[in-house]
């Protein structure tokens, strides 16, 4: 038996599709390591209390050694007490032509609320990922409400869209994600992101020397940023299983650390860098040290092309904080 003691991990929009594929998985220590226990600390409204139960009755029925209790609640006070992470799913997904910006309204009230039971209860050092859309700016609504948590607990989730650039490049250049190092997403989750191959190497070899521009700029960027809505259109609903793959993995990245001469994309709280306006959530290329974060410095963005990119979801991410201005204390 493992002599650590539980670390309490709070996932709201427990009962829907995203949380089905992630709860398992963390209950059997895929986000925080085999020898790692976990109190799940589920939240949901209280109309899908019922079918929260149902998922609670399967984690119980797993037996899994590493998940030393669970707590079911539609009170975000009780959900977030103590907790050491928090991985906030709960909020409604898009459907076919919208934006993920167009769920602004309906999803932004969540996250305030969120965001004050989170700084009232929560540990000091919860580590907090936004995956409900839009994320970015649903954790900056979260993290403004939350004054007396340092801002660099609020991260949003841009770990798929660097999962879906790392797949696309791979199956282009005939290798494999293992062989793709140094991706970066820049800015919003959102179709603005800019998936940049400039400091990126496939096998040690610089990608851009590996595919053509035309590609890279008129079917690799849009493909990647337009996933989403492609899932969307296939599936009938919006992603879930890659969903929940990349929230373990970044919640196990920045809990464990990033691989040697290699770094991940989080969207995190900009205090300035590559120029990016302060206080936004911004994705940014980062490693991760003993449970902390850092923005990757000196990547080259010299280029028109890039600083064309980058300032256009800069862009709509300040646009979408002034659409919220009234959640934003
Ligand atoms: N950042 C990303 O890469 C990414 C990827 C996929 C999906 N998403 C987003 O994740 C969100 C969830 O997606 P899903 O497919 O699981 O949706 P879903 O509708 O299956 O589940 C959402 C759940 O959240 C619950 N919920 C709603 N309001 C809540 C609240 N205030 N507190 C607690 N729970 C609440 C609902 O009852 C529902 O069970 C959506 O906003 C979706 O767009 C983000
Ligand atoms: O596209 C969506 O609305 C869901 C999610 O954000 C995704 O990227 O798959």
């Amino acid at each position: 038996m493992s002599m650590k003691q539980p670390l309490r991990v709070a996932v709201t929009g427990a009962a829907g599709n995203i949380s089905y594929a992630m709860l398992f998985r963390i209950a059997s220590g895929e986000m925080l390591g085999k020898d790692q226990p976990v109190i799940l600390q589920l939240l949901e409204i209280t109309p899908a209390l019922d079918a929260l139960k149902g998922v609670v009755m399967e984690l119980e029925d797993c037996a899994f050694p590493l998940l030393a209790g669970i707590v079911q609640t539609d009170d975000a006070n009780v959900a977030f007490k103590d907790i050491d992470y928090a991985l906030l799913v709960g909020a409604r997904p898009r459907g076919p032509g919208m934006e993920r910006k167009d769920l602004l309204e309906a999803n932004a009230a969540i996250f305030s609320a969120q965001g004050k039971a989170l700084n009232d209860v929560a540990s000091r050092d919860v580590k907090v990922l936004v995956v409900g859309n839009p994320a970015n700016t649903n954790a900056l609504i979260a993290q403004r409400n939350a004054p007396d948590l340092d801002p660099r607990n609020f991260t949003a989730m841009t770990r798929l869209d660097h999962n879906r650039a790392m797949a696309q490049l791979a199956g282009k250049t005939d290798s494999t994600v293992n062989d793709v190092k140094k991706m970066i997403i820049w800015g919003n989750h959102s179709s603005t992101q800019y998936p940049d191959l400039t400091a990126c190497t496939v096998n040690g070899k610089p990608a851009l020397d590996l595919v053509d521009r035309t590609w890279y700029e008129g079917t690799y960027i849009p493909e990647v940023q337009q996933r989403g809505a492609a899932i969307i259109k296939a599936r009938g609903a919006s992603s879930a299983a890659s969903a929940a793959n990349a929230a373990i993995a970044h919640m196990r990245t920045w809990a464990l650390g990033t691989d040697e001469n290699d770094w991940v994309s989080m969207g995190v709280y900009s205090n300035g860098e590559y120029g990016i306006a302060e206080g936004l959530i911004y994705s940014f290329p980062c490693t991760c040290t003993n449970g902390d974060w850092s923005i990757v410095d000196g990547v080259d963005v010299s280029s028109d092309f890039s600083k064309e990119k980058m300032a256009a979801t800069e862009q709509e991410l300040s646009e979408e904080r002034d659409a919220v201005a009234h959640l934003l204390p």
